[in-house]
């Protein structure tokens, strides 16, 4: 499912470049819930956002479905991640002026039909647990049904992949268990789930693990 080789990112810094990742390689299969951990500043953010399609690397291959997004132009980059990558951030980024239901409708593209799109992401509020909330604003709601909206409206596309980056930072511990139990059905549906933490409380809750520490990214097996 996805397949990174030799990827590295460097970022100028003064004169010269700093390595945020340096020749990273592994493998991802289709249904895994894979946790990112590592330091702050140890790069977890920078290969989110390469696997997501936000930024390219500087060297590589990152292979997705079988194609190399690595190689893609920043426009082709733009179209991919729209139809293959649902993302989910820490604080939601939910419009404030558009309903729960309208927000979930936001990045739609597979109609023009409003009625049929409204319909979607009325199913999907039903499957992240707020169909009852649909008409409501987000800040009318709690942090962790506004991250369950965010979900919702990462999945609208229906992508094969969810990218999430830190979705449970801004959540006290019972809804982040709850929210990282979503993702555990999301994965379990077919669903490849990215999922940057810091919380140790999932570390041994994923089903893969990939440490990332000075730019280098280590797979840590269950035993260890
Ligand atoms: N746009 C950028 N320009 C320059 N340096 C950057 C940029 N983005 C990240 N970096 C640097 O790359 C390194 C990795 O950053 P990254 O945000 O990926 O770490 P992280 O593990 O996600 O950290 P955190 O847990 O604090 O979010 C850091 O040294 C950071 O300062």
């Amino acid at each position: 499912m996805i397949e990174v080789k030799n990827l590295s990112k460097k970022y100028p810094n003064g004169e010269h470049q700093d390595y945020a990742l340096k020749n990273v390689q592994f493998e991802v299969n289709k249904g895994e819930l894979v946790g990112i951990f590592g330091k702050s500043g140890s790069g977890k953010s920078t290969l989110l956002h390469i696997l997501s399609g936000i930024e390219a690397p500087t060297s590589g291959t990152v292979k997705i479905d079988g194609k190399d997004i690595a190689g893609f132009s920043n426009r082709a980059l733009t179209k991919w991640r729209g139809t293959n990558v649902g993302i989910v951030f820490q604080s939601f980024h939910l419009i404030p002026t558009l309903t729960l239901v309208e927000n979930v409708m936001l990045p739609m593209e597979f109609s023009k039909n409003r009625k049929r799109k409204r319909q979607r992401a009325l199913d999907l509020l039903e499957q992240t647990g707020l169909f009852m909330k649909a008409n409501q604003f987000p800040e009318s709601v709690s942090g962790g049904e506004r991250q369950r909206t965010a979900i919702a409206r990462a999945l609208a596309n229906d992508p094969p992949v969810i990218a999430a980056d830190e979705p449970t930072g801004n959540l006290d511990s019972q809804t982040s268990g709850e929210i990282f139990n979503l993702f555990q059905v999301l994965a379990e549906t077919g669903k490849t789930v990215l999922f940057v933490t810091h919380d140790l409380d999932f570390y041994g809750k994923v089903s893969r693990r990939l440490q990332v520490q000075d730019g280098s990214v280590y797979e840590v097996h269950k035993t260890e």
